[in-house]
C-alpha cells in the first residue's frame, strides 16, 4: 500500500532555485511521486527544473493554472505537453471555450489514450477561496455549488480531471463520475498548521473521500523533518487506502 500512497502524493516544490528543489526531490524522491512546480519555482528556472526532476525518475504536475483567451492557453497547453509532464492545469473560470480549445489542439498532437499524453486539469474554485471571496467576485452562489458545476464543465469540455479541495469531492463524484481525475490541495495531517488554506481535510479523510491524488507543501517543508513528516502522511495514506 506505501507504493500506491506513494503514487498518490504530490509535493509542492514551492521554492526559488534549482538547487534547493533538487535539494528537496532527492530527499523526497522514494515517498513522493510527483513533483508540483508552480508559478515561482518555473518563473525562477523554467523547464529545466522540469527536465531535472524528469531525469531523476519523479514525475511533474506543471501547476501555472492558465487563464487567458482560448488561443493563449490552448497554445501554451501544448507546450506543456511538449516538456513531458504527467499532468497540468488552467482555471475553469476561463470557461467552456478555451477548455474546448485546449483540448482541441491537444488531442491533435497527442491523442487520448497516445502516450506522452498528460492529463488536463481544470482548477475550479480555490481551496484559498471561501464564499465571501466569491461574494467580492459578484458570484452569488456558494463554493459547493461553484466547484462541481465547474468540474461539469470542464468534463463537458474533455477535460480528464479538476483540482478542489477533498471536502468537494463527493459532489464532484456525483456530477462527473467515478474515473475523473480528482487532484486535492487543501490538506492538512493533524500535526501541521492550516496556513492560508481555506477548505481543508486531513489525508486520510481525502482519501476516504475519493480523491486521487494530494498536493501537500508546508506541512512537510515547514516540519523540522521533513522526511519523518512526509513518512506520516504516507503511512496514513496507506492507512486510508487499506480501509477502502
Ligand atoms: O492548483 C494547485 O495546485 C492549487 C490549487 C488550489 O486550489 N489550492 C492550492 O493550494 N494549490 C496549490 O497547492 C499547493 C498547496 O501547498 P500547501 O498549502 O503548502 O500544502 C500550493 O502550491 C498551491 O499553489
Amino acid at each position: 500500500m506505501i507504493d500506491k500512497a506513494r503514487e498518490r502524493l504530490i509535493f509542492a516544490l514551492d521554492v526559488d532555485s534549482l538547487e534547493e528543489a533538487q535539494r528537496w526531490v532527492a530527499l523526497l524522491h522514494d515517498k513522493v511521486g510527483v513533483f508540483k512546480v508552480g508559478k515561482q519555482l518555473f518563473t525562477r528556472c523554467g523547464p529545466q527544473v522540469v527536465r531535472m526532476i524528469r531525469d531523476g525518475g519523479g514525475e511533474v504536475f506543471l501547476d501555472l493554472k492558465y487563464h487567458d483567451i482560448p488561443n493563449t492557453v490552448a497554445m501554451a497547453a501544448l507546450e506543456a505537453c511538449r516538456l513531458g509532464v504527467k499532468m497540468f492545469n488552467v482555471h475553469a473560470l476561463g470557461g467552456a471555450d478555451m477548455m474546448r480549445a485546449t483540448v482541441a489542439r491537444v488531442d491533435e498532437q497527442y491523442p487520448r489514450g497516445s502516450a506522452g499524453r498528460p492529463l488536463l486539469l481544470a482548477v475550479t474554485i480555490l481551496t484559498s477561496s471561501t464564499d465571501q471571496t466569491l461574494l467580492e467576485l459578484g458570484i452569488d452562489r456558494p463554493v459547493t455549488e461553484m466547484v462541481p458545476r465547474l468540474a461539469r464543465l470542464a468534463a463537458d469540455a474533455g477535460f480528464d480531471g479538476v483540482v478542489a479541495s477533498p471536502r468537494e469531492v463527493e459532489a464532484i463524484r456525483a456530477v462527473c463520475g467515478p474515473d475523473f481525475a480528482i487532484v486535492t490541495p487543501g490538506v492538512r495531517p493533524a500535526f501541521a498548521a492550516v496556513d492560508d488554506q481555506k477548505r481543508v481535510t486531513t489525508p486520510a479523510d481525502a482519501l476516504a473521500a475519493g480523491s486521487d491524488y494530494l498536493v501537500i507543501g508546508r506541512p512537510i517543508s515547514a516540519a523540522a523533518e521533513p522526511q519523518l513528516a512526509a513518512g506520516k502522511i504516507l503511512q496514513e495514506m496507506a492507512a486510508a487506502l487499506d480501509a477502502t
